[in-house]
């Protein structure tokens, strides 16, 4: 079966992502420290008639990195071109990227992480000196040349900050962690969209979807889209609460977002009674790589309070356990 609330990698590519995606900050919902400051930064560097800073944004999937970056680019007049680190193989591959921007250009680079330590060496002299150094041959006739770059901002985004090496995040002058959603800010974004749909939703249907969203538009856009098919059907012209519930029900959405892997993960956790399990544990129990269990699945639980993260492992909270209504709890392994 497919998850309802899988966060994909790679956006993008998903048409209604691009109709959906905010265009000017007050069509971005939330993220309110960051837009302000954001904002601040953007005015003084075009009062200065200069590049904006390198900027670095981090947090889980799905949270509006990349909607961030296009916005940006749109307040600063400036072309913004996509790219995501994987992609970058060779040093011809980023050397052609660097030499194809313009003057206050935006260069965005998804995933940036993992980029390979020898293109980092090459992205180094070109973040701070916007110049290219290229080892052209090998052996004791390679000679280095040094192409002046025109200065150009790059956005990196990331759903692992400590997966950085610390010289490139050094090299960001602005650094952005990204928050889970609340419900409300949710619901604003959800109402906002089902409103570009051309089919409008009750408030408190939009309160509906956005409390099973796992703090994600991603999710909550997703959900929309499948609720608005279930309406469509029905012949209604707006989603009401009634056939929102109905279809998040149908769609196997649980109450409070939570999908098939955070069940497992919490029940695992929970059965553990009490003893912190170790990431490579959890991620044999699950069958999935430690990266994801890490990037996607943790930090909402871990922002939630449903589990905690220990030098000696992860425990669920107790939270978790009432959530659970384990045994385990009534056996009094909590105190309080
Ligand atoms: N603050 C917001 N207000 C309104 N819509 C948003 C907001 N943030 C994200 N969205 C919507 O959610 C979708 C996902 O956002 P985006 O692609 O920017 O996430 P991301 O952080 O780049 O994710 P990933 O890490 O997977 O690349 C976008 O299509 C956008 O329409
Ligand atoms: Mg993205």
């Amino acid at each position: 079966m497919e998850r309802m609330v899988e966060i994909e990698r790679f956006d993008g590519e998903a048409s209604y992502e691009a109709t959906l995606r905010p265009n000017s900050w007050d069509e971005y919902i939330g993220q309110e420290k960051i837009k302000k400051n954001l904002q601040v930064f953007i005015e003084a560097s075009k009062r200065r008639e200069e590049a904006l800073d390198h900027i670095l944004f981090f947090g889980p999937p799905g949270l509006g990195k990349t909607t961030l970056a296009n916005i940006i680019a749109t307040q600063m007049h400036a072309n913004i071109k996509t790219t995501a680190a994987p992609m970058i193989e060779k040093a011809g591959d980023l050397a052609a990227l660097l030499t194809n921007i313009e003057e206050g250009d935006i260069l965005f680079i998804d995933e940036i992480h993992r980029m390979s330590p020898a293109i980092e060496e090459i992205l180094y002299p070109a973040m701070e000196d916007f110049r290219l150094d290229i080892i052209i041959g090998s052996g004791p006739a390679a000679q280095t040349v040094k192409i002046d770059l025109p200065r150009f901002t790059l956005i990196g985004a990331t759903t692992r900050a400590g997966m950085l090496s610390n010289p490139l995040r050094e090299r960001f002058g602005m650094h952005f962690r990204m928050q889970f959603y609340t419900p409300e800010e949710l619901a604003k974004i959800i109402a906002q969209a089902a409103c570009k749909l051309e089919k409008p939703a009750h408030e408190a249907a939009a309160v509906e979807i956005a409390r099973r969203s796992r703090g994600t538009p991603r999710i909550a856009l997703r959900l929309l889209k499948r609720v608005r098919d279930f309406s469509e059907v029905a012949n209604e012209t707006e989603v009401t609460l009634e056939r929102a519930k109905y279809a998040l029900d149908e769609l196997g959405v649980n109450s409070l977002g939570f999908d098939e892997q955070d069940i497992q993960l919490l029940e695992l956790l929970v059965s553990a009674k009490n003893r912190p399990m170790g990431l490579s544990t959890i991620s044999a129990a699950l069958s999935e790589d430690e990266g994801t269990i890490e990037d996607v699945l943790e930090p909402y639980l871990i922002a939630n309070g449903y589990i905690e993260r220990t030098a000696r492992g992860r425990i669920a909270t107790k939270k978790s356990y009432e959530h659970f209504k384990l045994a385990a709890f009534k056996e009094g392994l909590f105190d309080e």
